[in-house]
Order: structure tokens, then C-alpha cells, then sequence
């Protein structure tokens, strides 16, 4: 369904933001999020604040990783779905990835390190940390707009306190074809938001509502931002949770780094009652995301065109 379009995603200047809700500059990025929000689910972001040497150094310790060898990368294998290494599908080859839960969080890291290096790289628990600390911040500015936008001040604190970041690495190997050969198949995100930054070889795809496909072409100064089925339940219904998927092309590898906002175990996600109205009618039931997860990854959670209407439509 759908054509390739030279449509193109809203660019997000972020740059010469300070931390400082309330100002004028804040209101006008603040409107053009809740735009793009509601029209693609998704919009580019300038954002300065992320040293050079971080945004360089992240795509050393990624290309570390995937060096090791495969039995190695398997030590990292979880038990939770999409966590831990996981990769070499055969409907997917081309794809591999490593989920570092608690990524902001040194001594996490640090632990998870010493399986893949028992002699400890501390390059690569710095790099990861440093880089998901300085992305974090890009999350909680952009959910404290989404936030205000929706006039849920009142839950902020929640909202904040209810979810942990997960960085995945990813790495999608060159087809060397001329043909183009499926990454990542189509999904939407099932978390809050996504944050993704890639070296500069392109694949990403975004299905606009109407079921074109958008090409996105992020520079090295650019994080794409995007919104998962549990922020769009939250919200119940009010930004759109969009259609993303990988295609490859020609000889070079492409890797991307995602910070995902993931709702914790045991924590209801529930549209707020100021969500509720005769236009708004309530989409979702309460729900708990880990067990959400656990349903997508069944045979009838894959099969679902909306997991999560199939899971807790209303
Ligand atoms: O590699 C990318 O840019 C996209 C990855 C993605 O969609 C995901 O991990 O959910
Ligand atoms: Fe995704």
C-alpha cells in the first residue's frame, strides 16, 4: 500500500532551548511537537547539547560490540522480549541488536559489560551511558511539552517517575544487491518515545496516515523522534503512534542507536479522565506493559493489525 513520496518530516530545533518551560522559545517548539505529534507521530530534532566526541564515540563502542563474536553477543540473550541481544532471524538476516536496560544508569552498565568483556571496557560503558544521559534529557523535554500540551501538568511527576530508558543498538548488514531488502519489517513502537540516531546510511521509512512512505535522511546533527502505542493510549487517541520499518540498499552497513521511554512492570497505563469526553471516547482499558509485551510477542499479538487494540481495545 502506499508510494514513495518526497514528503518530508517537520525539523524540531531544540538547540537553543534552555531547560525553562513557561518561555516564549518553549511555547513555540512546544506547538510545532503537538503538531507533528497529531500529523506523523514522529518529527526530526536539532539538538546541540550532545557533545561531537559522543555522537562519534557512540558508533565505535556499537561496531565494538557487533565485532564480538556470536556466541559472545549471546551471553546478553533475555528473557524479556526485545531486550538483550537478539538478531540473524531467518525472515529478517540482516538484522541484529543488543537492549542495555537501565542505560542511564552506570553500574547497570557497568555489569552488563563485564558479560561481553570480563576484563571490563570501560570505553564502551562510558560511551553508552554518556549518550543515553545526554539523549534522556531530549525525551524528558519533549514528554514534558506532550505533557503540557495535552493539559496534564498534574501528572507529570508520574508520567516521569513511571518509566526507565532501554538503548537498543542496532545493526542492519548491507544487502550488497542491487536489490533492496527488508531491515526491519513494519511496526509501531510500543513504548512512550523513541529516540533514534543512525550513522550516516539511510533505511529508516515512516508511514504517513494516508499509507505513503516517507524516506527519512537524518543528518549527523538530527535524532528522530517518535511516539509508541503507550503514549497514543495514554493520550487516548490524540497523537498518532506511526508505521516505521528498515529497508537496505547497497554496500554499507547500517547502524542506528534507539533510547526508548518504557513504561515499568506493574505500572497501569490509563488515559486520564480529562482525555475522556463524547469526542474522546475512552480507546483503551488500563493495562500493564510488560504484559502487553508478552501478548504482541504471541502468534496472535503478531498477526494483529493493532496489538494493542486486539490486546485492550475498548
Ligand atoms: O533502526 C532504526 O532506525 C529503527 C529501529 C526501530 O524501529 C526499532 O528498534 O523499533
Ligand atoms: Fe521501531
Amino acid at each position: 500500500m502506499g508510494s514513495e513520496t518526497s514528503l518530508k518530516l517537520p525539523i524540531i530545533d531544540f538547540s537553543n532551548l534552555g531547560k525553562n518551560p513557561g518561555a516564549a522559545e518553549w511555547d513555540l517548539v512546544k506547538l510545532q511537537v503537538r503538531k507533528a505529534l497529531e500529523e506523523y507521530g514522529c518529527f526530526e530534532a536539532l539538538f546541540d547539547k550532545i557533545p561531537a566526541e559522543i555522537r562519534k564515540a557512540i558508533f565505535g563502542a556499537v561496531e565494538d560490540f557487533f565485532d564480538l563474536p556470536l556466541e559472545t553477543k549471546r551471553l546478553n540473550a533475555s528473557q524479556k522480549p526485545f531486550h538483550g541481544y537478539l538478531g540473524q532471524y531467518p525472515k529478517v538476516p540482516l538484522f541484529e541488536s543488543l537492549g542495555i536496560d537501565d542505560a542511564t544508569i552506570a553500574e547497570e552498565v557497568e555489569s552488563m559489560t563485564r558479560i561481553l568483556w570480563p576484563q571490563g571496557n570501560q570505553n564502551f560503558s562510558n560511551t553508552i551511558v554518556s549518550f543515553s544521559e545526554q539523549v534522556s534529557e531530549l525525551d524528558h523535554m519533549v514528554r514534558r511539552m506532550i505533557v503540557e500540551s495535552l493539559g496534564l501538568e498534574k501528572y507529570l511527576d508520574e508520567h516521569m517517575n513511571s518509566t526507565y530508558h532501554l538503548l537498543r543498538v542496532m545493526k542492519y548488514k548491507a544487502p550488497e544487491t542491487t536489490e533492496t531488502k527488508l531491515g526491519l519489517r513494519s511496526h509501531t513502537d510500543k513504548n512512550i518515545v523513541t529516540i533514534l540516531y543512525q550513522n550516516q546510511v539511510d533505511g529508516l521509512e515512516l508511514q504517513t496516515k494516508d499509507g505513503s512512505w516517507i524516506d527519512l535522511k537524518p543528518t549527523p546533527d538530527s535524532f528522530v523522534v517518535m511516539i509508541g502505542d503507550s503514549l497514543y493510549a495514554w493520550a487516548n487517541g490524540r497523537l498518532h503512534s506511526p508505521h516505521h520499518r528498515v529497508m537496505m540498499r547497497g554496500n554499507a552497513a547500517r547502524y542506528s542507536v534507539g533510547l526508548f521511554s518504557v513504561p515499568k512492570a506493574g505500572y497501569m497505563i490509563k488515559a486520564p479522565e480529562e482525555m475522556i469526553d463524547e469526542e474522546h471516547p475512552l480507546l483503551f482499558k488500563p493495562f500493564d506493559f510488560v504484559q502487553f509485551l508478552g501478548f504482541y510477542y504471541t502468534e496472535a499479538g503478531q498477526r494483529a493489525q493493532s496489538a494493542l487494540k486486539s490486546y485492550c481495545g475498548v
